[in-house]
């Protein structure tokens, strides 16, 4: 008998502690579901277990594995539930994050959103086991297309290659002005940057350490081990961790010339003066005539010489010793812009667009339409609307408007034989104007008037930027790494062949794009690209350049100096 109580007391107690063992668990339970329900509310990420991404991957099999890189092994897999192929990243155990330090960070990398940036779908956090799934990006890497280009393919074209500077320059931007706090990727580099059919860049394994608070010029000390591949790593980072958004404009830099030359960021199998891509190129830099010998020979001489000199010039801005000399990405972003649109021969196939940070910039512009854009807007070519954004619609719009009334006035100017550029205006002497003409009321634009320039000044967010039809012009004030100047520059050229002897004489003088010793600084920095060959000018130009104080929105020059002024405080 007395057994019973015996075997009842420890069995009473063992149910007593396993119902409180249930209760917790459901609690557990019951929470984690809220937790989740919680998260998925902000993200769609989607979280998986451990054994459905083995499903997913074969059980992690040797076939499925794509690579191995600096956190793990990548897997391709196939989701059973849905059907969609990804990227199973299975981070190495050594050094993992506690479970909450994981999601915290995985939840913050689900928040990114960019079609230049690989898609995050989910994370798998169980036990010990840490794994990121990602869309998987099926064209390869970008150091494989440009190293081992598949040979039923043809090598990448010029614009291929503008195109995908300027998609990894979106991504970039994205991650450094869109995303706050601003995600420094701290890794970018050929083989990080993956294109797919269309061969779209997706920039991949970023943000997997984010940074806190402060951007731009403020350094900003690591406790996390460094990181960085030799070749790519910004000088100032490899020598003492010191990480800013400027290093990754090297590391950019240092894509965009491998864009250029197919070479290797590091190569050792080359001669030891040209193993380092930028240490190779720095000389050249310097000498516009060289360039030419730059190029990857696949392209067979089949780009334009000003789409060369200001990609290189671009790419030597990037690269600079000085990180404070460096440009901001978006500047980057906005100049590949233009040349992802030019064809071999130079002529962009598309109006340019830029893509306005400050929506105000394209109220701005409206405000001004009825007088600068004729009442019956040309249609938007095919061109047109494939480059439009959903969200850049209205800047876009207004910016075909004016671009098509522009075409209009230029074709009456031909008409009327005034081939004389509109006011004769060298475009570096714009502060003169702007200060000439600051309390000028504005004037509607006289649209008998031939030689009437169409210009446009509008603030850009922090920026300025000068469009007339075509040309990019964009002033750089920066120290070069040998304190000498770099040249090039950029204009779609596409009516330049109408354009006068004497003009075309006259903008030899503004061959390059030249980088003054003047600051350091970004609020002084810009970039000018500037005509750089005998092709002339047919005084269209877009420029770059930051302003610290006024915002100014609105200038309309007209032949007599005089212009429509519009300043906003
Ligand atoms: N989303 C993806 N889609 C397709 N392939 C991918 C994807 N993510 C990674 N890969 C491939 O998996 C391999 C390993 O990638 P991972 O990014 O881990 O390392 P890595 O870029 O080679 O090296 P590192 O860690 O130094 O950047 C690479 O070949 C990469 O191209």
């Amino acid at each position: 008998m007395h057994c019973f109580p015996c075997f009842s007391t420890p069995r009473n107690k063992k149910s007593s502690s396993s119902d409180e063992a249930n209760n917790n668990e459901v609690k557990l339970h019951e929470r984690r579901q809220s937790d989740e329900a919680e998260q998925s509310e902000e993200t769609t990420l989607k979280i998986f277990s451990f054994r459905e991404l083995a499903t997913a991957t074969k059980n992690f099999r040797q076939e499925c594995l794509l690579g191995e890189g600096g956190f793990g092994r990548v897997y391709k897999g196939t989701l059973k539930s849905t059907g969609q192929v990804v990227a199973v990243k299975q981070l190495d155990k050594h050094g993992l994050h506690g479970n909450k330090e994981f999601q915290t960070e995985v939840l913050s990398l689900g928040q990114l959103d960019h079609p230049n940036l690989v898609k995050l779908v989910g994370y798998c956090a169980d036990g010990d086991q840490r794994l990121l799934v990602y869309d998987y990006i099926s064209g390869g890497t970008l150091e494989d297309n440009l190293q081992e280009p598949k040979p039923d393919r043809e090598p990448m074209d010029w614009t291929m290659r503008m195109q995908i500077a300027y998609g990894a320059a979106q991504g970039l931007e994205y991650l450094h002005d869109k995303v706050d706090p601003p995600v420094i990727y701290r890794d970018l580099k050929a083989s990080n940057i993956l294109l797919d059919n269309d061969l779209c860049p997706k920039l991949c394994d970023f943000g997997l350490h984010k940074l806190g608070p402060g951007t731009g010029d403020k350094m900003m000390a690591l406790s996390s081990r460094v990181m960085g591949t030799y070749g790519y790593s910004a000088p100032e980072y490899t020598r003492g961790g010191t990480l800013t958004t400027k290093s990754d404009v090297y590391s950019f830099g240092v894509v965009l010339l491998e864009l250029i030359t197919s070479r290797k960021a590091l190569d050792t199998t080359k001669p030891n003066d040209e193993q380092n891509l930028v240490s190779w190129a720095q000389p050249i830099f310097r000498d516009p005539k060289r360039y030419p010998d730059m190029v990857d020979p696949l392209l067979k001489k089949k780009f334009s010489e000003r789409g060369l000199n200001q990609a290189v010039a671009i790419a030597s801005m990037c690269v600079q010793e000085e990180p404070t000399a460096r440009p901001l990405i978006s500047d980057v972003m906005v100049a590949l812009s233009f040349l992802s649109m030019s064809t071999e021969d130079g002529i962009p196939t598309a109006v340019p667009m830029l893509s306005f940070k400050d929506k105000s910039m394209s109220i701005a512009l409206s405000r001004h339409d009825s007088n600068l854009v004729s009442p019956t807007p040309e249609v938007a070519t095919e061109d047109d609307k494939s480059s439009t954004s959903s969200d850049e619609d209205s800047s876009v719009d207004n910016e075909k408007e004016m671009v098509s009334n522009k075409k209009k006035k230029k074709k009456l100017e031909e008409e009327d034989s005034l081939t004389e550029s509109d006011d004769g205006s060298d475009s570096n002497s714009d502060d003169e104007h702007e200060n000439d003409q600051e309390s000028q009321p504005p004037k509607p634009v006289d649209e008998k008037n031939q030689a009437q320039s169409l210009k446009i000044k509008y603030r850009y967010s922090w920026e300025d930027v000068d469009i007339n039809e075509g040309r990019l012009s964009s002033k750089s004030s920066q120290k070069s790494n040998d304190g000498g100047s770099i040249s090039s520059g950029y204009e779609s050229n596409k009516d330049h062949d109408d354009l006068p002897k004497e003009k075309e004489e006259k903008e030899e003088d503004h061959t390059h794009l030249e980088h003054m010793q003047s600051s350091k600084t970004d609020d002084s920095q810009s970039i000018y690209f500037d005509d750089d060959d005998d092709s002339g000018d047919d005084n269209e130009e877009v420029s770059l350049h930051r302003v610290k104080s006024e915002v100014e929105v609105g200038s309309f020059e007209d032949d007599s100096g005089d212009s429509l002024h519009h300043t906003e405080s």
